[in-house]
Formats: structure tokens, sequence, C-alpha cells
């Protein structure tokens, strides 16, 4: 796993444009996320791994435009974010479903919030909770689902408004080990199906380097590694069962490891 060359043009734009952002909670106060460049082109996941603490949601969320930068810009197709982007979807860590709609209704919730959805609409819900194997369960209540099949319902309502960019919070860290695959492999299949970006922020290595096309490292607010992923698309489930892909998650580990500290500032991609 070759660690990225330096960019040759740091102003080549992504579909995701994040330019020495910064943001601080309070004024005055310190940087939580601090001069991260980054660009992540169509149709690329990144992911973005680091301990507890140093700003992956921070930085998430000026992704998604729920918070806007305190220095730098972010950029979605080369328009700066002013406020939350209509072209991105969320999948945050707790599946935040309301209890008394349907699995359906909770998909269909982002459309509904508008207006009434139309009938394509709803038989769009139902087609995506089928692609994320609940077609059975589509009249059930969250409570009446497991963690992971309540997992697969936000992931489905991420996904109901055809989001360009998709935006994922350490979404199947609760879950089993085993759905988390399954869901891992769904993501997969669904980002490819509809060409989505997406940007998915992980505790897990292993995780990281089976979704990302690239994974970034982040410590005290800033990018320290960026590492393209050289593993082949589609990913097969038995590639995490292989010696190539354990030398890559070693060599991300290491990477980590090694690093003296969050000292550079270079861009990410
Ligand atoms: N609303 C807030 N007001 C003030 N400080 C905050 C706020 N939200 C987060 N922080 C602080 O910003 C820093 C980064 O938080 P953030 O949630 O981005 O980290 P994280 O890497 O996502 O952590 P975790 O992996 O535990 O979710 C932390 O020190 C946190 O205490």
């Amino acid at each position: 796993m070759p660690t990225d060359p330096p960019p040759t043009d740091p102003s080549a734009p992504g579909f995701v444009a994040i330019e020495r952002a910064g943001y601080r909670y309070e004024a005055g106060g310190p940087a939580v996320v601090d001069g991260v460049d980054w660009a992540i082109p169509r149709g690329e996941i990144h992911c973005l791994l680091g301990r507890s603490g140093c700003g992956k949601t921070t930085l998430l969320k000026l992704a998604a435009g729920l918070l806007l930068p305190s220095e730098g810009a972010i950029r979605i197709a080369g328009e700066a974010l002013r406020g939350p982007s209509p072209r991105a979807g969320f999948v945050f860590q707790a599946p935040t479903l309301l209890d008394w709609l349907s699995a359906l209704d909770n998909v269909l919730l982002p459309v509904s919030l508008k207006r009434r959805p139309t009938a394509a609409e709803r038989a769009a819900a139902r087609d995506l909770l089928a692609r994320v194997g609940l077609a059975d369960l589509a009249e059930r209540r969250p409570r009446e689902l497991s963690g992971g099949q309540r997992s697969r319902v936000a992931v489905a309502r991420a996904l109901i408004g055809a989001p360009d960019l998709l935006l994922l919070d350490e979404p199947f860290a609760a879950l089993d080990a085993l759905t988390r695959e399954e869901l891992q492999d769904d993501l997969l299949r669904l980002c490819a199906l509809h060409g989505t970006t997406a940007l998915f922020v992980t505790h897990d290595i292993g995780e990281a380097v089976y979704l990302g096309d690239r994974v970034a490292v982040m410590a005290g607010g800033r990018l320290t590694q960026a590492r393209r992923i050289a593993l082949p698309r589609p990913r097969p489930p038995a590639l995490r069962y292989t010696p190539v892909f354990a030398a890559a998650c070693r060599a991300l580990r290491e990477a980590m490891d090694g690093e003296a500290g969050p000292a550079s500032r270079r861009p990410a991609a």
C-alpha cells in the first residue's frame, strides 16, 4: 500500500473539496479541525480513521454543511457550502429511527418531511429495503427489528433522495462482526450501483481498508496520513481473510504507530 505522492496540483478540485478547513466550537477556543485539505473524487469512498475525540465527527459535519468552517471552505461540486447540503445523505452511529413509523415510512421520512411521497417514491423505498435484505419487513416498526436491521433501514433512508454524497459516522460500530461485514458489503454494492461518493468515519482499521479507495488518518484535528488502498474492486467478502488484506491493514497500522504527531499539513488527496 504505497504512501500517496505529494499532489502536484493542490488546487485540483475533488467532488468534495475541503480547503484549509478549520473549526472552533468557541471563538478563541482550540481548533478541533485544523487546516484540513482533502479532495474526494466523484464515486470514490474515502474513510477517516482516528482515535476518539480527534475531530472526525466535526469534520464530517463540516462536509455535510451542518457546521460551517471557522477557516477555509468546503465545496461540493465546486460550490461552497453555506448550510446543510441537499446533495448529501447521512447515516449516524445510532440509526435514529422514528418508532411510530414503519420501516418503509422511516425510509421515506426525508421525502415526507417536505411533502406527500409519490407512488414512485414509495416503490423506490421498497426497492431500497429489498436491496438491504428487508423486503419482507417493510411494515415492521423499529422496535420489532434487530440492531442490524435498524442500521439497514438507516442506510436505505440515507439513499432515498439518491444523494451524490453519503456521509457515514461509525454507522456499524454497535453491530456484531458478522452483521457489520454484511452491512459493509451492502454499502459497497449500493455505492457502486449509484456511483455514490462517500465519506465514512470509523475507528476500525479493517473496516477502513475494506471500504476505502483512500484512508485518511486524523489526529489532533489534522490529517496525518492519507493512503490509497491498492485493493481490487469490487471487493469480495473473502478478501478480508487474505494475506494481501492483512498486509494493507498492517501497513496502515504501522504508519499510524510511526507517525510523530499531527505535523503534516500536506493536502490529503
Ligand atoms: N458541541 C461541542 N462543543 C464543544 N466541543 C465539542 C463539541 N462537540 C465536540 N466537541 C469537542 O471537539 C473534539 C472533537 O470531537 P469529535 O466529536 O469531532 O471527535 P471524534 O473524533 O468524532 O470522536 P469519537 O470518535 O469519540 O466520536 C472533542 O474534544 C470534543 O470534546
